[in-house]
């Protein structure tokens, strides 16, 4: 006899949770908020599955967010960061680890001259800014809209993830001294950049883009987008900035740089650097990182930068990715594939939908025709993805709870996983 679904104690803790974390959780878009329902807690995770509280199994299509590209618990993965623990587990001291990971990222991601490493994805693009700022004297800066750095100040105007999921228009306590230096453009437009460019002559410092977007669903650059800003930051002194957490180590052993042939001035990195740890860094151009303390004066630090343990388990997963460059035509032909079968299914049941994919990134939005930039992907039927979502959850399918994420895919994902995703597809029926 099938089991009905439950999630009884995923429900019991998320009741005692919300006593004493706010909402329950410890980032926002975990809390199901803007799916409804419960957030599922889980307990164990093993190559492309996560298993729950209660004992239910899920296919993972997040990947944590993107950094167990290779699947979880990863045996190399584990048993070099089990050695590590016995040896030590902080310093506050420079290591050899980090020489070995900072040469290893050299290694692969084009025109990395060099790096510092961070502890999150936030600290990354905020300290990358700030650099930008203090190399080039200028105080303004242009995000796009539905883009998403972190959640340092500058960035949380018009910003994609959490802050597109919960419609937050005005983050309070972003104030409007801070906020009236990020100018905001939609993506792939480069008319809109040229615009402000012009507005504010000799103003901006950096150009700060996500060069394939994952906070608004998945978004690609169109039409030469990120070439064309390439051009006009040569032609303005104005840096440019790639956000590559998401798609560095994952579109390609040199992330986007090396898969679109666009090289930014800095790029930021989390996710797959850190294997499943907390980790971030930033880096590029040896002249620009040279301003940074205590080489020049941009400060920025932190007590547990390097850590040994983070350093390990990214050494460990970015030597895999580096040795086994089959990876990456693997995941993207797993993800090609899971496109078409999901697709296949939802156009079979007649629902309308856009299906955005690079590399291991994928989205879909409902009932809109295409989706190049925020102000698309803002239109879509949130109602049919929350039922969507739903419909997987309870058949062990674990998609992003909020329809301004990418789905991202691990190499642990086998054909009969995809298989199996797919036919639970063709049970979401659109009967009006
Ligand atoms: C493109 C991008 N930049 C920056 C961040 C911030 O990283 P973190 O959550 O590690 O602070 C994220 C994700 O959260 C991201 O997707
Ligand atoms: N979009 C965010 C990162 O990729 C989602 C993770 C989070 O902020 O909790």
């Amino acid at each position: 006899m099938k089991v009905k679904y439950s999630i009884r104690t995923s429900e019991i803790l998320f009741e005692r949770a919300q006593e004493s974390i706010p909402g329950g959780v410890n980032s926002p878009v975990r809390a199901f908020k803007s799916v409804g329902g419960t957030p599922v807690f889980f307990e164990r995770a093993e190559g492309a599955y996560l298993y729950d509280v209660d004992g239910n199994r899920y296919i993972d299509l997040i990947a944590s967010w993107g950094p167990m590209i290779l699947g979880h618990s990863h045996p190399t993965v584990v048993e070099a960061v089990a050695r590590q623990v016995s040896v030590a587990t902080s310093f506050g001291a420079p290591t050899r680890l980090e020489i070995e990971m900072a040469e290893l990222m050299k290694e692969m991601v084009p025109g990395l001259e060099m790096v510092r490493m961070v502890n999150s994805g936030t600290e990354a693009c905020m300290s990358a800014l700030r650099l930008a700022r203090g190399y080039t004297g200028k105080n303004k800066f242009i995000k796009f809209n539905g883009c998403y750095h972190g959640h340092a100040d500058s960035f949380l105007v018009k910003a994609g993830s959490g802050v597109a999921t919960f419609d937050i228009q005005n983050v309070p306590g972003v104030t409007g001294g801070t906020a009236q230096d990020t100018l905001t453009a939609p993506y792939n437009d480069i008319e809109a950049v040229k615009r402000l460019i012009d507005q504010n002559p000799g103003d901006i410092a950096a150009i700060i883009v996500e060069p394939v977007a994952g906070n608004m669903g998945c978004v690609p650059p169109q039409n030469d987008f990120l070439k064309k800003l390439r051009t006009l930051c040569d032609l303005y002194g104005i840096i440019l900035i790639f956000d590559e957490v998401m798609t560095g180590f994952r579109l390609a052993p040199g992330g986007a740089q090396q898969r679109l042939g666009i090289q930014a001035d800095l790029v930021t990195f989390g996710k797959v650097i850190g294997g499943g740890l907390p980790v971030g860094a930033f880096g590029g151009k040896r002249d620009i990182m040279k301003a940074i303390a205590p080489l020049g004066n941009v400060y920025q630090a932190g007590t547990l930068s390097g850590n040994p343990l983070a350093m390990t388990a990214g050494y460990a997963t970015l030597s895999i990715l580096n040795q086994h460059s089959e990876i990456y035509s693997e995941l993207d032909h797993k993800t090609e594939l899971l496109e078409k079968k999901l697709s296949e299914a939802l156009s079979a049941n007649g629902w309308t939908f856009v299906a955005n994919r690079l590399g291991s990134m994928l989205s879909f939005h409902f009932d809109v025709d295409q989706v190049t930039n925020f102000e698309q992907a803002s239109k879509a039927n949130l109602n049919t993805f929350k039922k969507f979502f739903h419909h997987m959850l309870s058949r062990g399918v674990y998609l992003p709870p909020s329809a301004f994420e990418s789905y991202f895919l691990s190499n642990a994902l086998s054909n009969a996983d995809i298989e199996y995703i797919a036919d639970m597809a063709y049970e979401f029926k659109n009967i009006g």
